[in-house]
């Protein structure tokens, strides 16, 4: 279901603005239903109060916990189900973090990720991805939401940034807190700069992973061809507009994008940037040539770039015990269904 949709729902059923909002808070914000108390505000019309319990049913069924797979650093990966049987993944992260999927697979194919080997099976719904948020809500509470789940958000904008939107107003998300994270699309750019000053504007991380735009091509094989010094040009303009710096994303994987070409490639892209590098060592897929690195060279090149005035933060990505990289808990789960997984 998409938000609009439920929005013109609600209207149908004689729901004034204020009631639309309450029933959308009291969804995102998973908060316990308080319907019956008496205050004038909580007056909804007759319509609308005999339509809630199976509306409630609804909007619960667009996520529902299939199971929880608790990490040691104090995040846990979910498998959530969709009403059509697919599955996706959200992961909840430490500090009252989430992380959300934006689609079933992905088309952008990327080298080293589990979900691009899928192909893209479908979009999300607006419904389906803020539904992400009521779910994990049940769970514990959550104050940050980023796009790096499954999925290309810049491949189901519209639906993406309407999630946005009720996110950070119902859902009271700080805009900031909200990450959008893309391999980079201009349409993506576009959409943010255009977005009006009412409008929620989210924090934008981008995928870079190499500073050559050759090896991008092949890592990436279905990003739009954006070279990297485009796209840091792109990121610039939004961190500036936005006013919160741009997180660029680099899996590192060892003896690919982790060479001394790459630490000078990155010191003349982000040195004097609005920007903070966020290196992540690659979570090993079963079946894939790619190397994690150790942690201590890892922790060295996040060391050096620091030293040479890039802002540099070494993460290991959620979950890394529980079938860390995003897709392969789902992977596993369709093994004995007809999800095909293709070899590398
Ligand atoms: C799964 S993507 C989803 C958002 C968006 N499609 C993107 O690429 O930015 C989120 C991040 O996970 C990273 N990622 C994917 N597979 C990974 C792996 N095996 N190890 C570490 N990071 C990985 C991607 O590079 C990307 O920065
Ligand atoms: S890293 Fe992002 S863009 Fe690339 S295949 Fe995975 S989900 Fe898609």
């Amino acid at each position: 279901m998409h938000i609009d949709t439920l929005r013109q729902r609600l209207r149908a059923l004689g729901a004034l603005p204020k009631h639309e909002q309450r029933v959308l808070r009291d969804w995102v914000q998973a908060l316990p239903h308080d319907r019956g108390r008496r205050r004038p505000e909580h007056f909804l019309p007759l319509a609308l109060r005999e339509a809630l319990p199976a509306l409630d049913a609804e909007l619960q069924g667009l996520a529902r916990l299939i199971s929880e797979h608790p990490g040691e650093d104090g995040s846990a990966r979910l498998l959530v189900g969709l009403a059509d049987g697919q599955t996706v993944e959200s992961v909840l992260l430490p500090r009252e973090g989430l992380c959300v999927s934006s689609q079933v697979g992905c088309a952008v194919g990327c080298q080293f990720c589990m979900t691009g080997r899928e192909g893209l099976i479908r979009q999300l719904s607006s419904g389906e991805i803020v539904a992400q948020l009521a779910l994990a809500r049940r769970l514990r509470p959550v104050k940050k939401v980023v796009f790096m789940g499954m999925g290309e958000p810049a491949h189901n904008l519209d639906n993406v940034l309407e999630a946005i939107e009720l996110m950070g107003t119902v859902g009271n998300i700080g805009h900031k807190n909200l990450v959008f994270s893309t391999v980079g699309d201009p349409r993506v750019f576009e959409r943010l700069h255009a977005l009006g000053p009412d409008e929620v504007k989210p924090a934008l991380a981008l995928s870079l992973h190499t500073s050559k735009a050759a090896l991008r091509e092949q890592l990436l094989p279905r990003a739009p061809r954006i070279a990297p010094d485009e796209l840091v040009e792109a990121g610039e303009a939004y961190a500036r507009a936005s006013g919160y710096p741009i997180q660029y994303q680099w899996t590192l994987l060892d003896g690919v994008n982790d060479g001394e070409d790459e630490l000078d490639g990155i010191v003349r892209l982000l040195k004097g940037r609005y920007a903070i590098l966020n290196m992540i060592p690659y979570n090993t897929i079963p079946d894939l040539a790619f190397r994690r690195p150790s942690w201590d060279k890892a922790r060295e090149i996040a060391r050096r770039l620091h030293q040479r005035g890039v802002l540099t933060k070494l993460r290991d990505s959620a979950g890394q015990d529980v079938d860390g990289g995003c897709g392969q808990l789902r992977a596993r789960e369709a093994k004995g269904r007809s999800i095909p997984i293709r070899a590398a």
